[in-house]
């Protein structure tokens, strides 16, 4: 896809904007959204396998923010009047090639400013799957994958911190709190 009609596609998609109890207060256009820093709904999916290793995405370069950085398995947001879980599915089918069972492991709201003077500003939901097939990239979102241990992707952060995408940095001690 080019750059103008990736812009028209982000012009196109909608994204929920929420207060601080993730209460919807509105609607707006995707990418303006992140040019306004306003904070909308989104979500993160972390599927690991029978080894509990973690799939990672490489953002493909061309993404609107973060691109050719490394993160969890599928990142994106619900559009308007559509349930954060059913907006995981599609976009882990769309992304990643495949889908599996998600359940909400926590929330978490965190505010970062990105390239091309882009903000994310979310509350996330962060969704746990587990799956061992292997992904079919859509090039559009994604220029690589690896499985990866937890420890080693603490490690991987703690020293190179400029390969990951700020939400798995900031969220990525707590994933695994919590998953015990
Ligand atoms: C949800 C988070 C943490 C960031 C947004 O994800 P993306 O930037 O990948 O959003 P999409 O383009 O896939 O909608
Ligand atoms: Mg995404
Ligand atoms: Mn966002």
């Amino acid at each position: 896809m080019s750059a103008t009609a990736q812009i028209n596609t982000l012009l196109e998609e909608q994204v929920i904007l929420v207060d601080i109890s993730d209460r919807q207060i509105g609607i707006a256009e995707k990418l303006q959204a992140h040019r306004d820093g306003s904070l909308h709904r989104a979500f993160s999916i972390f599927v690991l396998n029978s080894q509990g290793q973690l799939l990672l995405q490489r953002r493909a370069k061309h993404k609107y923010h973060s691109g050719g950085l490394w993160t969890n398995t599928c990142c994106s947001h619900p559009r308007p009047n559509e349930m954060t879980l059913d907006a995981a599915h599609r976009r882990l089918q769309e992304e990643m090639g495949f889908d599996c069972e998600l359940q909400e492991l926590f929330s978490f709201v965190y505010r970062a400013n990105l390239d091309h003077e882009l903000t994310e500003y979310e509350f996330d939901h962060v969704l746990l799957g587990y799956c061992d097939r292997e992904p079919v990239l859509n090039p559009e979102e994604a220029e690589d994958w690896k499985w990866i241990d937890l420890k080693t992707l603490q490690t991987n952060i703690r020293e190179s911190p400029q390969f990951y995408t700020y939400w798995l940095r900031d969220c990525c001690d707590r994933f695994i709190t919590e998953l015990g």
